[in-house]
């Protein structure tokens, strides 16, 4: 147990002596879960303190759910806890209620710091836990946080993340996002954890899958061992014994509550599912008959990508089928990703376009139809998708669209253990809208562009399901041209990216991995290389004596000024090459914490895509351009070094040693000068020396003009970007640029130390 602060409020001493004393008394036998049918149960037969039933009743929750009477009991004596229930089984109120009792039991106080911490893969199942947790827990006194910031791409993100880091050294209970909790163990000071009681992961599965793994190792690493209790819950429980290991979870002590196993159904009972088959250049023409046919329903429609998704909500947008069309999607940006989820769920009658980010642990109210327009690429996915609807006690109805090319997959491989009804479609039904797209994608460029991203996306989501269930369907043998078409796109793009895609298994494992924090790796191994065999080259290119030191350097400035805008333009580089110097200056000018971001999946995501990014939701496609640019002025830049280095070396050798014979010369005239004044001839020598000293300063001067290439006597013409006036500054750049070489330096090895957990 964590030291006590004396100055804590004492917790009523009695109840907790009493509640203690009960639990130890009614904890059932490890391994035990009480069989529940048609037995209820309500909340105040537990050992609960009055203040958590308060906060129950006064929220109308009085009898509990199956995982709830059969998982809290298990958890009120200490044990970590595998739950797995259906969707909508009520398992936030299973894992909250335990967290309350174990604090409240132990007298946390403000001063102790975080005592429990609640993981959920997305933003909006944070915020939903968090106001699950407002409401029964108002009769506590601990204090709560919710971090599941945006990317800190704008000041208004960062001030956020700013004002979360004063109110976590006070802050008993955090529900966050992995990354944004990753971010804040290792950027806020008084963060402190050290104390920890219960760590809890909703949607077990999907944070310890391969997007989040990395992230969760590293959030384990500053919580103490030992003590802390965990619980993990899903609809889609994880046994895997390595995922236990990760989590330093006994395998023989864990309580594994998995309330619907003997069911044969993993869905509700209360949902109904059926399928049709539908070719993939119908599917649009479906989706449109549907909603228009479903006006009176609160639909949520699942597509592939987001690129879909954002394509589908412009174009119903422009279509108006009838009643509100939302979208939302993990490239929106955060404030956006918020209001479009209070709308969707105050809306009565609407749809929402959605991505997967959806298809986990939201309740939306009410939800009649779960559409999925894209099949789902496992069972898994399914289960969740089509739990948006009939959760609790309510009803609902799933629809799957199959291409006939799918039907297999997914009623053969996928062991679905839901009853999937196949049914067809009402041809006198169907509303052809192909066409209405067609004229719109050709008048509303925007809209041209999202069709062939859709386009796009939608073959690359195919070409990466999983080949397990995956083996019948091949990408290259569906009607693409006629899905193009369908899509409202005059022509089929191209699928060169396809090629690319052949290790599809390979690619699937990576898919979660933050594609630009990859390029920013690779991009400052690059340089790194290219610096160091720079190094290299100068190295070799040292000639015995120490002149040749001062040579190398003033090549490498003078390689730098090619980065003046000015040269620069007369490169043709000036776009890319001012954003490659803007980014530096920029991630050298402030203190390398500040500079560190993260996205959603906690990944570090530097200066070098942010610099440009803007905050609407087409900031990743943004970021990945700049990349590109980046990289290209990047090569170009280096392409200009290397050649520069050649030119140098080609100095004419005479004019070279001529420079060091005067150079030596010189110091000759100064020792000379320095004997006669010691001699004693103090009037007349003196002048001499210094005429003497100040003509091989003036000759110094020319010869170091030529030699940088700028005197007219050079054999470079000017119009190759080397102006006199570039050389005019050279000297006082030449400290500048050094400066700004250490600091990207600097930055880039704190960027690595970063990605590598090292910093
Ligand atoms: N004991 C209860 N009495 C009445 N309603 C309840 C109770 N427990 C939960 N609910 C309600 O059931 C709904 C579903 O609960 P919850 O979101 O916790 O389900 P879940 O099992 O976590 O679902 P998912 O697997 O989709 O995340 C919520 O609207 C919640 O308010």
């Amino acid at each position: 147990m964590p030291q006590r602060n004396n100055k804590r409020k004492i917790p009523a001493q009695q109840e907790v002596a009493a509640l203690n004393a009960r639990i130890a008394a009614e904890t059932p036998e490890r391994g035990t879960v009480p069989s529940l049918k048609n037995s209820v149960i309500a909340f105040s037969s537990l050992p609960l303190s009055n203040n958590t039933l308060r906060g129950l009743e006064f929220n109308a929750y009085t009898n509990m759910t199956a995982i709830q009477s059969a998982s809290i009991p298990h958890a009120l004596a200490g044990r970590d806890i595998l739950g797995a229930a259906k969707t909508g089984s009520g398992k936030t109120l299973a894992f909250l209620v335990p967290m309350l009792e174990k604090l409240y039991r132990a007298g946390w106080s403000t001063q102790d710091g975080v005592g429990a911490i609640v993981l959920s893969p997305t933003r909006e199942l944070a915020g939903q836990i968090f106001a699950v947790l407002r409401k029964i827990g108002k009769f506590h006194s601990f204090t709560l946080g919710l971090l599941m910031g945006g990317r800190n791409k704008n000041r208004r993100e960062h001030n956020e993340f700013l004002q979360e880091q004063q109110s976590i050294p006070n802050t008993n209970i955090l529900i966050c996002t992995p990354g944004r909790l990753l971010q804040h163990l290792e950027q806020t000071p008084y963060m402190n954890a050290d104390s920890l009681q219960m760590l809890i992961l909703d949607e077990a599965d999907r944070i310890l899958d391969m997007g989040f793994r990395d992230q969760l190792v590293r959030i384990l690493d500053y919580f103490p061992a030992g003590e802390r209790q965990t619980l993990l819950y899903s609809a889609t429980q994880t046994k895997d014994v390595k995922h236990l290991a990760t989590l330093s979870i006994n395998r023989k002590k864990v309580e594994y509550v998995g309330v619907h196993d003997k069911d044969t159904e993993t869905t509700p009972n209360q949902l109904r599912q059926s399928y049709v088959i539908v070719p993939l250049e119908h599917k649009l023409n479906c989706l449109f008959s549907f909603l228009k046919s479903h006006l009176r329903s609160k639909t949520i429609v699942f597509l592939a990508s987001c690129s879909q998704v954002r394509y589908a909500w412009d174009l119903f947008c422009q279509l108006r089928p009838g009643l509100s069309v939302l979208a939302i999607h993990g490239k929106l940006s955060q404030p956006k990703r918020m209001q479009v989820y209070d709308k969707f769920t105050t809306t009565p009658h609407s749809v929402l376009f959605a991505t997967d980010v959806a298809s986990r642990g939201l309740d939306f109210p009410n939800i009649d139809w779960v559409l999925q327009v894209d099949a789902p690429e496992d069972a898994d996915m399914y289960v969740h998708r089509v739990g948006r609807t009939a959760r609790f006690q309510s009803k609902g109805q799933a629809l799957l669209l199959l291409d006939p090319a799918e039907e297999k997959s997914v009623t053969e491989n996928f062991n679905l253990k839901a009853p999937l009804k196949k049914k067809s479609i009402n041809p006198t039904k169907t509303m052809l809208v192909s066409q209405r797209a067609s004229s719109l994608v050709a008048e509303h460029g925007n809209l041209h562009l999202l069709a062939k991203k859709a386009f796009h996306s939608y073959v690359r989501s195919v070409a990466l399901l999983p080949k397990t269930v995956w083996a019948d369907l091949d990408v290259k043998k569906m009607n693409l041209e006629a899905f193009a078409l369908s899509l409202g796109l005059a022509a089929m793009p191209d699928l060169d990216f396809l090629k690319k895609v052949s290790n599809r298994d390979g690619l699937r494992e990576s898919k979660n991995v933050n594609r630009k924090l990859q390029k920013l790796k690779e991009q400052i191994k690059l340089e790194k290389e290219k610096k160091k065999s720079r190094k290299e080259k100068k190295r070799k290119a040292d000639s015995d004596d120490d002149e040749a030191d001062e040579e190398d350097d003033l090549l490498v400035v003078k390689a730098r000024h090619e980065y003046n805008e000015d040269d620069v333009d007369n490169h043709g580089l000036a776009s890319s090459a001012r954003l490659a110097k803007k980014i530096r200056i920029d991630s050298g000018n402030s203190a390398p914490q500040q500079h560190t971001k993260f996205n959603d999946d906690g990944t570090v995501q530097p200066k070098l895509v942010l610099a440009k990014e803007s905050g609407d939701d087409d900031e990743s496609e943004e970021g990945e351009e700049i990349d590109g640019k980046l990289g290209e002025a990047n090569e170009m830049y280096m392409e200009q070094v290397l050649q520069r280095l050649e030119k140098t070396r080609d100095l004419d050798k005479k004019e070279e040693r001529e420079r060091i014979r005067s150079k030596h010369k010189k110091q000759k005239m100064k020792e000379k000068a320095a004997a006669m004044a010691e001699e004693g001839d103090e009037m007349e020598e003196p002048t001499t020396a210094t005429l003497a000293v100040d003509a091989m300063e003036k000759e110094d001067a020319l010869v170091a003009s030529s030699s940088s290439g700028s005197s007219s006597s050079s054999s470079e013409p000017e119009s190759e970007g080397d102006s006199s006036s570039s050389d005019d500054s050279s000297s006082s750049d030449d400290d500048d640029d050094d400066d700004k070489s250490t600091d990207v330096a600097a930055q880039e090895d704190l960027a690595l130390s970063l990605i590598r957990g090292t910093a």
